[in-house]
């Protein structure tokens, strides 16, 4: 965004208008729906649902709302936007739910868009931090990432509920940290070259400040977190990573900008060997392939590896899915990253091909190599889903 009378950029943060946070904070949806409309639609896969529908239903009682869910079909394709759009309408539902992980709450997002309704963002993990922002990500049908898709407003709500959080399998907190440990990587360097954020400007000190607090929270709680979830605990610090992942994590990565990290994660889905990944662990090899692109000074490159590879995020190419891939997979990669639109030109110096290729390939040398400094197991090829 520039302005015309001047020509300097001008800074912008955006954010959704309410975010709540806390254990059983699910019983206090339907509540807080119903000051943003009165016919909503619930948009959840049938895991999500079962694990949900009671609380949700006595919850939408209580508040006199209808309580009605419609079956996701698993990933915001164009195809399932148009359909989910399509219900919207036929039920006139003036609101809907996102209830689950990223794909829910991001083709949420869209349907209600395209449908021209508000929405809401009802994570039940913390894996991601889709649920703030206003943009989702669009895959193809193979399950490749598209594009992009803004929105000119954020969600209305966005309510997490930690003990659902603290239930869930340790694997998405993990995959969450990964997501939001990128966000203070990126923004550093959005930052240094005062390129565009994702809200279509340049950063607010804001910005770039929550996405080093989403770093500085992880660094502090991230194991502590992970063990309580294995014992489905909610502590304090629980409740700061997933501060750190959901909230804090998205408002640093929309306000203060992506770089390279996730351009590599979008690269990485360009071939159906990471297609098992979660979002959290395609984008932590992107951070270290950032950290390596950067040149950052080595004992900084080493922690981060040590550090993720213990928090149990992929640190090679080898958990990725590509320890086998030739250079023509890798290539494959490197061009879907290297795309006209995406994030990595926002790192403030160039890069091309060749360079991001062997950076890729370097993720995987350096650790093994830190692995193995650390009494870490040899990484492993991840299991097929
Ligand atoms: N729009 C954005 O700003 C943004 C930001 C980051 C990521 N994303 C997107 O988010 C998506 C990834 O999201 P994800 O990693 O959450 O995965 P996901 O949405 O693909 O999967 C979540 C899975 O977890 C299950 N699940 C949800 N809650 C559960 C619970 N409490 N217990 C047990 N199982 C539960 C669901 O059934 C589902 O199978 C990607 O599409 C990515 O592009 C978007
Ligand atoms: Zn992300």
């Amino acid at each position: 965004m520039t302005d015309s009378g001047t020509g300097s950029a001008l800074r912008s943060l955006i954010s959704p208008a309410r975010y709540i946070q806390g254990r059983g904070a699910l019983s206090e949806l339907g509540p807080r729906v119903a000051t943003i409309g009165s016919a909503p639609l619930i948009l959840a896969d049938d895991v999500v649902r079962e694990l949900t529908e009671p609380t949700i239903t006595s919850s939408f009682e209580r508040a006199g709302l209808p309580v009605s869910f419609e079956r996701f079909g698993g990933l915001p394709t164009r195809r399932e936007i148009g359909r989910v759009a399509g219900v919207i309408s036929d039920q006139e539902a003036d609101v809907v739910i996102g209830l689950g992980g990223g794909t829910a709450i991001d083709t949420a997002k869209a349907a209600g868009d395209d449908a021209g309704i508000r929405w809401v963002s009802a994570p039940t993990v913390a894996s991601t931090d889709a649920p703030t922002s206003a943009l989702s990500v669009i895959y193809t049908e193979e399950g490749a990432f598209e594009s992009y898709r803004f929105y000119s407003r954020n969600p209305d709500l966005v309510l997490i509920d930690t003990q659902l959080v603290a239930n869930a399998p340790v694997g998405f907190l993990i995959a969450g940290i990964g997501d939001a440990l990128a966000t203070w990587i990126e923004a550093r360097a959005v930052g240094q070259s005062n390129a565009e954020n994702m809200a279509g400007g340049v950063a607010t000190r804001a910005g770039t400040a929550l996405a080093r607090l989403s770093w500085d929270i992880l660094w502090e709680f991230a194991f502590p977190a992970i063990e309580a979830v294995r014992g489905s605990l909610v502590t304090p610090a629980v409740e700061a990573v997933v501060e750190a992942n959901t909230l804090l994590s998205g408002l640093g990565f929309e306000s203060g900008g992506l770089a390279a990290a996730h351009a590599v994660h979008d690269g990485l889905t360009a071939v159906e060997e990471t297609h098992g990944l979660a979002h959290g662990q395609k984008v932590n090899i992107g951070s270290i392939t950032q950290l390596i692109l950067e040149g950052r000074p080595t004992a900084e490159v080493r922690e981060f590896i040590e550090f993720t590879a213990r928090v149990g995020l992929p640190t090679t190419l080898t958990e990725a899915g590509l320890g086998e891939a030739g250079d023509d997979v890798l290539k494959t990669v490197v061009r879907a990253t290297m795309a006209p639109e995406e994030t990595i030109h926002n790192l403030p110096f160039a890069v091309t091909e060749a360079e991001l290729l062997d950076a890729l390939k370097a993720v995987e040398r350096l650790g093994r190599s830190v692995r193995a400094g650390s009494g870490l197991p040899e990484p492993k090829a991840p299991e097929r889903r």
